[in-house]
């Protein structure tokens, strides 16, 4: 790849690759001033071609979430010929190699998982966000075993989230809604519960409901909505799938449905609280201590460094108050050390 900017050099330590699709790598890195992992999603922009516009859908979308599972973006790098996004560093990889580790999951685990996805998904919806490609592979596990959820390359903000008819075709179509590949206009926060049906019946079987090497098969078989339930699934699981996996969307479980159902208060799980799905880090109050350190780091007084913080620019500041509110929330102690060159301090009075 063409040398890196300079801005990204300076301030992280660029290691290996461990993700490329398409017209995005992914590199993991270390984040220079708190010693934190970080992945840095790298696009050039020339071999981007129609395909600019979805990252920039995915920037805006990334902008506007900040929720615990959903990937959270630090620091946009952008220069003439490229995008570096700096997000948060998951080490679990894919819940799909998770998934295909194990075969399936037992139902408890199942249950985990699919209430943090239901929980990011109305986090999104309740945003005004489709997400419209969701599947195992866009779910990367963190060091604790909890989800986050990746790639809004394909998110939409339709004006009315609920009512605002979207016509593009996408996704991956085995996880695509009957009114998605039919081409007719369709309601993309009903299109997203279908493919929550989807992964629901992928992490309980193992395998797909609708499976065909034949593409126009496999429509056919999306259309029927017809999909065998393996005996061993429990009665509650599979009147969830069936719930979701109803071709006529009217008939469809809303996000809602699915939060209250009672195969996600399971296992004595509280239900979920409206908290879980509003929670947005940038709503909580600033954390003074980091801001403190961060402006002893910078050599500001706190007045002068709080509102770069609050400012939430998705630049040094952002990056550095969020790595080190995630080194904290980890029980890490992190030390600052004192920047030596004064290019560095902050602009303005010091
Ligand atoms: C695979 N793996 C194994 C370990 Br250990 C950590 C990881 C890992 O990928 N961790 C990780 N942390 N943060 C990220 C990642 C991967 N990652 C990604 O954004 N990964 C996606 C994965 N998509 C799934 C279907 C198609 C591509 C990606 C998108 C474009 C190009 C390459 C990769 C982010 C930046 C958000």
């Amino acid at each position: 790849l063409l040398q890196y900017p300079p801005e990204l050099e300076k301030r992280y330590t660029v290691k290996e690759t461990i993700g490329s699709g398409g017209f995005a790598k992914v590199k993991l890195a270390i984040h220079k001033a708190t010693g934190e992992k970080v992945a840095v999603k790298v696009m050039c922009k020339d071999s981007l071609g129609e395909d600019l516009h979805r990252v920039q859908l995915e920037i805006d979308a990334l902008k506007s979430l900040s929720h615990r599972h959903i990937c959270q973006l630090y620091e946009i790098i952008e220069t003439p010929v490229l995008f570096c996004l700096i997000m948060e560093y998951a080490p679990g990889g894919e819940l799909f190699d998770y998934i295909i580790a194990r075969d399936r999951l037992k139902e408890h685990e199942a249950v985990k998982f699919f209430r943090q996805i239901a929980v990011a998904v109305a986090y999104c919806h309740s945003k005004g966000f489709i997400h419209r490609d969701l599947k195992p592979e866009n779910l990367l596990l963190d060091e604790q075993q909890n989800l986050k959820l990746i790639d809004f390359g394909l998110a939409s903000k339709p004006m009315d989230v609920k009512h605002q008819l979207l016509h593009t075709c996408c996704g991956s179509p085995a996880y695509a809604a009957p009114e998605v590949i039919s081409g007719q206009p369709y309601i993309g926060t009903e299109a997203d519960l279908w493919s929550m049906g989807v992964l629901l019946y992928a992490l309980l079987c193992g395998f797909l409901p609708f499976d065909d090497d034949n593409t126009a098969t496999l429509y056919r078989l999306i259309q029927e909505g017809k999909y065998k339930v393996p005996d061993r699934l429990s009665k509650e699981s599979a009147r969830l799938i069936q719930g979701l996996l109803q071709v006529d969307p009217k008939r469809r479980l809303t996000v809602t449905d699915l939060l209250t159902h009672p195969w996600l208060c399971s296992n004595d799980r509280p239900p979920v609280q409206p908290y879980d799905i509003l929670e947005d880090v940038r709503m909580r109050d600033v954390d003074m201590d980091v801001v403190q350190q961060m402006a002893v780091h910078f050599g500001v007084s706190l007045s002068d460094m709080h509102p770069l913080v609050v400012n939430w620019a998705f630049d040094k500041y952002t990056v550095l108050y969020l790595s080190m509110l995630k080194a904290k929330e980890n029980g890490k102690i992190v030390k600052l050390s004192r920047l030596w060159y004064p290019a560095d301090r902050v602009s303005g009075s010091c």
